[in-house]
């Protein structure tokens, strides 16, 4: 069938080539025509297609189809893509097993990297070419029914034994059991498990040890170890999240991960370079949380606009034809300053990719002194970034009316798994009030005469404020943004610090700061979004591509400043205001010729979007009816339920 007309219209308005955006979106020319590469061998190859659509699917059976697909996959893998490269591993991924979840997302994602961060030498000798032949399936068992956050209150013990030179692990209660990890129900043979370290009766806190959980022929769970899945979620229903709970299960001393800390076999510790490096795992996480969560809220806007473009409702001036919804400056309103998001998330995503691989090359030559950092930065940049994502993408599916409703458009789908970010990898309000701590600290430099001592990501909390003239560019509504986070950092600290000098507990004076201090961290972090958007921006080559970013970027910065009205008013005059929203209102305008090409440009296929609404060709009435046809309800005319219940029923009230 031909492609709808009206989007036909659309790419041809278009004033750029989207494979040349691509190149940006995706950081190389060279990787964004892999992924096309991959998505075009895979779309050849009919068993990773869905059997049936996945909205129709038991749990039963989204684990089934995605067990299958793993397989087909596993003959595959070395032919179509180059093994070594992450990036290319996980758009194979995302492909041909989509976002609900799969019985190696976890062996990919924390499994494996654990193994490389925290694994020493002979270990991963031992283990990570075994993981990465995917001959043992992992998982990464931390949080338990009664704790998540707290990781100092896990209850799961490994007990040296000095007679045996083993561990032994147990779970001395219902809240100790392990609960939550991503395919430890049914799918992992291993685990890394974070456990208290105990060396005669002294705990050392939590560590990693790898744990083999299920005969690797039987696949049945060893003597010790009681293991199954949690049931189903709000998403996520391809994922096998599981259970673990130990009985006296002994592990040789030789499994505890011992990169950094280590057990002797005499019972002695050494201590890790860093108290918290066994933590690294979520911080890798965490650092691929902005590119993951950009590019699901990016599906949600392929969708949104692609529909927006092909729906008509309502009239404009010409009252011959309905126009397309797109062209309502509020569906404009609500779906372009997300996409200038997700553009800021995944620019966002490289660079914490990026600073993550770095700093695993520091720590493994014995340098952990940017940890800190990093541990600040991704823990404000996942809650802002999943906090949004979940915005944008509610917007989306309201922005499709009636049919964002139904899974055809499967945008609930792509809204439960994103908002999921919003909890794991460390709930928001908390990994928020991580980052409250760092700047806590970096205005107690200030305080104290330190202020050369600031990294640069902070430098602009000892600036003072300067003359902003609106119309100089987003350059100057960085500097309102510095603004808001300063002013709204020095009075969060304030605060925290008038209740404590009043004589409350650090504690208790946290606590009744804490909800400004989340403030202050999210105006923090949106700043950061902001000036890498900037960043990224200045450094395009392309002039057309360029040209449309800058037109995106003037999308981005007047919304986000008038997001945060409140925080500005003692810098902008209401006269300012009134002509940043002018500024964002013309913005609106000029990007939207090009709405349906920059959300084309994330090339992300028809196979994983999932989407009747959604599909490039744009031919969604005839697809929707199709889809609806294929409703396992509509089998049968009559339901069993009718002939059993309702026919009965009517049949009673006649008499
Ligand atoms: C940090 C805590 C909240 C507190 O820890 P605690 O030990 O108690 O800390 P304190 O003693 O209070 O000390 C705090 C100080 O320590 C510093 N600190 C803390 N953490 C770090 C760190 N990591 N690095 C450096 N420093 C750190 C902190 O700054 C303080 O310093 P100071 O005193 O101020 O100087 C902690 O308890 C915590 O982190 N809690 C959260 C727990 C958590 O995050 N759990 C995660 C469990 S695993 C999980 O959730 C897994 C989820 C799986 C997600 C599945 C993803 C699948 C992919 C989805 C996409 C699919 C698409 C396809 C694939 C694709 O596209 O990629
Ligand atoms: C889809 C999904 C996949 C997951 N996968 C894994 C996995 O593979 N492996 C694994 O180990 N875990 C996994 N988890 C668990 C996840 O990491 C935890 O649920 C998460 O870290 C939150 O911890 P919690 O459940 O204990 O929340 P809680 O801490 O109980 O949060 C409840 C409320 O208390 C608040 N709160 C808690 N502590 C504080 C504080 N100090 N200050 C202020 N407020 C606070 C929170 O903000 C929140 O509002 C997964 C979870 C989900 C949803």
């Amino acid at each position: 069938m031909s492609e709808n007309p009206d989007l036909t219209n659309e790419r041809a308005s278009g004033t750029f080539e989207t494979n040349a955006m691509a190149a940006v979106i995706y950081g190389s020319e060279k990787f964004a025509q892999r992924r096309r590469e991959i998505t075009e061998a895979i779309s050849k190859i009919p068993e990773f297609q869905d059997s049936h659509p996945l909205v129709f699917m038991s749990r039963e059976e989204k684990i089934s189809e995605a067990c299958r697909k793993l397989a087909v996959l596993s003959n595959y893998w070395n032919s179509l893509i180059d093994t070594s490269d992450e990036e290319e591993a996980l758009h194979l991924y995302r492909e041909v097993l989509g976002l609900e979840g799969h019985p190696l997302a976890l062996h990919e994602t924390m499994f494996i990297p654990s193994l490389i961060a925290q694994a020493s030498d002979e270990q991963q000798e031992k283990w990570l070419g075994r993981a990465q032949r995917r001959e043992i399936i992992g998982c990464y068992a931390q949080t338990e029914m009664g704790h998540g956050t707290n990781l100092r209150a896990l209850e799961t013990t490994a007990t040296f034994d000095i007679s045996t030179r083993e561990f032994i692990l147990n779970s001395p209660t219902i809240t100790s059991l392990k609960w939550w990890p991503g395919a430890l129900g049914k799918s992992a043979n291993w685990s890394i498990v974070i456990a208290n370290l105990i060396i005669k009766e002294h705990n050392y806190g939590p560590h990693p040890f790898m744990v083999q959980l299920r005969d690797e022929k039987s696949h049945e769970p060893l003597p010790g170890i009681t293991v199954g899945d949690i049931g189903p979620k709000m998403a996520f229903n391809g994922a096998d999240n599981g259970f673990l709970g130990f009985k006296n299960y002994r592990i040789p001393r030789e499994n505890m991960l011992m990169r950094h800390s280590k057990v002797t076999s005499d019972g002695s510790y050494i201590k890790p370079p860093h108290a918290k490096i066994g933590y690294s795992s979520m911080v890798k996480v965490r650092s691929r949380m902005a590119m993951d969560q950009g590019l699901f809220l990016a599906s949600a806007l392929v969708i949104a606009v692609r529909y927006s473009a092909v729906r008509r409702q309502g009239y404009l001036e010409d009252k011959s034809r309905e126009v397309k919804v797109l062209d309502y400056q509020t569906q404009q309103h609500r779906l372009f300053p997300s996409i200038a998001r997700a553009y800021a998330f995944i620019f966002c995503g490289f660079e914490t990719i990026r600073l993550y691989d770095q700093l695993l090359i520091d720590v493994q030559n014995g340098n952990t002194s940017g940890m800190a950092d990093l541990h600040a930065l991704t823990s404000g940049l996942k809650s802002v970034v999943t906090y949004q994502t979940g915005e944008g993408i509610e917007q989306a599916r309201m922005a499709c009316g009636g049919h964002g409703y139904s899974m055809a458009s499967y945008i609930s789908e792509i809204y439960g798994v994103a908002i999921g970010g919003c909890t794991y990898e460390g709930e928001n309000m908390v990994m928020l009030l991580q980052l409250a701590r760092y700047l806590v600290k970096s205005i107690e430099m200030i305080q104290n005469g330190k202020s050369r001592e600031l990294g640069p990501m902070v430098a602009y909390l000892a600036e003072n404020e300067s003359e902003i003239d609106l119309n100089l560019g987003p350059n100057e509504y960085l500097k309102v943004f510095e603004y808001a986070a300063r002013n709204q950092t020095w009075r969060a600290t304030e605060k925290f610090q008038k209740l404590r000098n009043s004589g409350m507990s650090n504690e208790e004076a946290w606590n009744q700061a804490s909800v400004e201090l989340t403030r202050a961290s999210r105006l923090h972090t949106r700043l950061y979004i902001m000036s890498t958007f900037i960043n990224h921006v200045g450094s395009i080559v392309d002039q057309k591509v360029k040209g449309v970013l800058i037109d995106l970027l003037n999308v981005h910065v007047t919304y986000e400043v008038m997001d945060i009205g409140i925080y500005v008013q003692g810098l902008l005059s209401s006269n300012q205001m009134d002509l940043i929203r002018n500024q964002l209102y013309v913005s609106l305008e000029t990007i939207r010729p090009n709405a349906v090409s920059l959300v084309d440009s994330f090339q992300i296929s028809d196979m994983q979007l999932r989407s009747v609404l959604g599909r490039r060709d744009g031919n969604v009435y005839e697809n929707l009816f199709k889809w609806a046809k294929s409703s396992p309800l509509n089998k049968t005319d009559v339901l069993p339920s009718v002939t059993q219940y309702l026919k009965p029923m009517m049949e009673k009230s006649k008499l």
